[in-house]
């Protein structure tokens, strides 16, 4: 189950939650009601085996009271005894419910109030000198029983624990004249004491799980976001932020079987930066980065089509890859580049054509064919940049290749 306590909190605030703040066993409003949420479903949960061994207990202390109480007195005891029982059986009932699990505290502080007050009545009202000390040894037990058995928080056992014994002293009072102050005094208050000590012990426990487990679930997520942050930056391109050649490769041998597949044209532009090495050299390698820049921005700003992707090929080298696209959008698109580059007006002191920066680009389309080599695909859109570089640069070379021919392509 995802525990919200690790949306909740930061690493920090849940160390030191882990460390003094545990002792008070009560968490931040917010967290103490995921806590709840999260606590009430597992006890519940677990009540669905506890039920089961508290009513046998029951079962076995009662006969014993049984036995040693006389005829006259069985039956006002058995009456009160089996309500207890009834009480235990409901609250078993319930815990097979999951959309009861969110009144968990609810039904088990009730019953085990009135568990107690039972307990702690029937000694006031059932006398007999042997019977009474087991009537007393079973006012333990159900406190006990209350505290460290049934489940509950800290905090709610004690308003179970003294809620049942206040009740249960208000209905003696009312009924008898006689309370056994001193032996209640020796038997509820103890086994209350011992009982509040086993519910702190259980509850900082269990606290201190929930918290250990927040801290794992948050060491998690980090994980899963590193590994994501991993993922895409060996994609990336360090410098520019656009794809890397990795990903090209990847991706280009992907939209190569699926065009060959489907027997649609796929594009790719292959852009080179003209006389950049002049330009590194006149304004510096700073300036050359912060140019690269701007150019992988303009080409990104080109390729707008779901499924086209913008690549860094190698030092100023850009590719373009166009699924789906025909020679006509393509020619289109490397002219729509040409003058957005031209707009952009970057200075070129040392450039042999222009003032400005400018590109010179091989744009390839084709329906790629069985047992084609995508690399032919490749060195075709090179081969066209070539030719456009030599052509004069700041221009374009559409690659025609009749259908078929990649294979001779190369040779040729
Ligand atoms: N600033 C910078 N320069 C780079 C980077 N990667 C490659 N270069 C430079 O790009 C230049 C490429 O030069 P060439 O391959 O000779 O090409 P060119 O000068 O553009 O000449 P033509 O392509 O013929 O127009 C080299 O000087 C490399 O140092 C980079 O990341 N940053």
């Amino acid at each position: 189950m995802k525990l919200q306590g690790s949306n909740l909190l930061e690493r920090k605030e849940i160390q030191k939650l882990l460390g003094k703040d545990l002792n008070f066993v009560w968490f931040p409003a917010t967290l103490e009601k995921d806590y709840r949420f999260q606590y009430q479903n597992e006890a519940a949960h677990e009540f669905r085996y506890r039920g089961p061994i508290i009513l046998l207990l029951y079962l076995f202390l009662s006969y014993g009271i049984y036995q040693l109480l006389p005829p006259e007195q069985v039956g006002l005891w058995l009456k009160l005894y089996s309500c207890v029982g009834i009480i235990v059986f409901v609250a078993w009932g319930f815990s097979w419910f999951e959309k009861m699990h969110q009144w968990f505290d609810w039904y088990a502080t009730i019953g085990s109030t009135i568990a107690i007050a039972i307990s702690f009545t029937i000694v006031n009202l059932v006398y007999d000198e042997q019977g009474s000390v087991l009537l007393h040894a079973a006012i333990m037990y159900a406190v006990v029983i209350v505290y460290g058995f049934v489940g509950l928080r800290f905090y709610v056992a004690i308003l179970a624990g003294w809620l049942g014994g206040a009740l249960g002293t208000l209905v003696s009072m009312f009924f008898s004249d006689e309370i056994a102050w001193t032996l209640l005094n020796r038997t509820y208050t103890f086994s209350s004491f011992l009982g509040m000590a086993l519910a702190y012990v259980t509850d900082r426990h269990h606290r201190e799980n929930y918290l250990q487990s927040c801290l794992l679930e948050l060491h998690r997520i980090e994980m899963v976001q590193q590994t994501q942050q991993l993922e895409v930056m060996s994609r990336q391109d360090a410098l520019t932020g656009i794809a890397n050649r990795r990903y090209l490769d990847e991706m280009l041998e992907e939209e190569w079987y699926r065009a060959m597949r489907h027997q649609t044209p796929l594009s790719l532009m292959m852009i080179d930066i003209d006389y950049f090495k002049a330009y590194n050299d006149s304004l510096g390698h700073l300036a050359g980065d912060q140019c690269l820049i701007k150019i992988a921005h303009a080409i990104t700003d080109i390729a707008t089509r779901s499924g086209e992707l913008v690549a860094r090929y190698g030092g100023e080298e850009f590719v373009i890859l166009l699924p789906m696209t025909t020679q006509q959008h393509a020619i289109r698109q490397a002219e729509r580049l040409l003058r957005s580059i031209k707009n952009l007006t970057i200075p070129h002191p040392a450039s042999e054509i222009s003032q400005h920066v400018t590109l010179s680009i091989g744009v390839v389309s084709y329906v790629p064919q069985m047992n084609e080599d995508v690399n032919d695909f490749l060195y075709c859109a090179d081969h066209a940049l070539y030719k456009a570089k030599s052509r004069g640069r700041d221009g374009y070379v559409f690659a025609h290749l009749a259908p078929q021919s990649l294979s001779n392509t190369k040779a040729s």
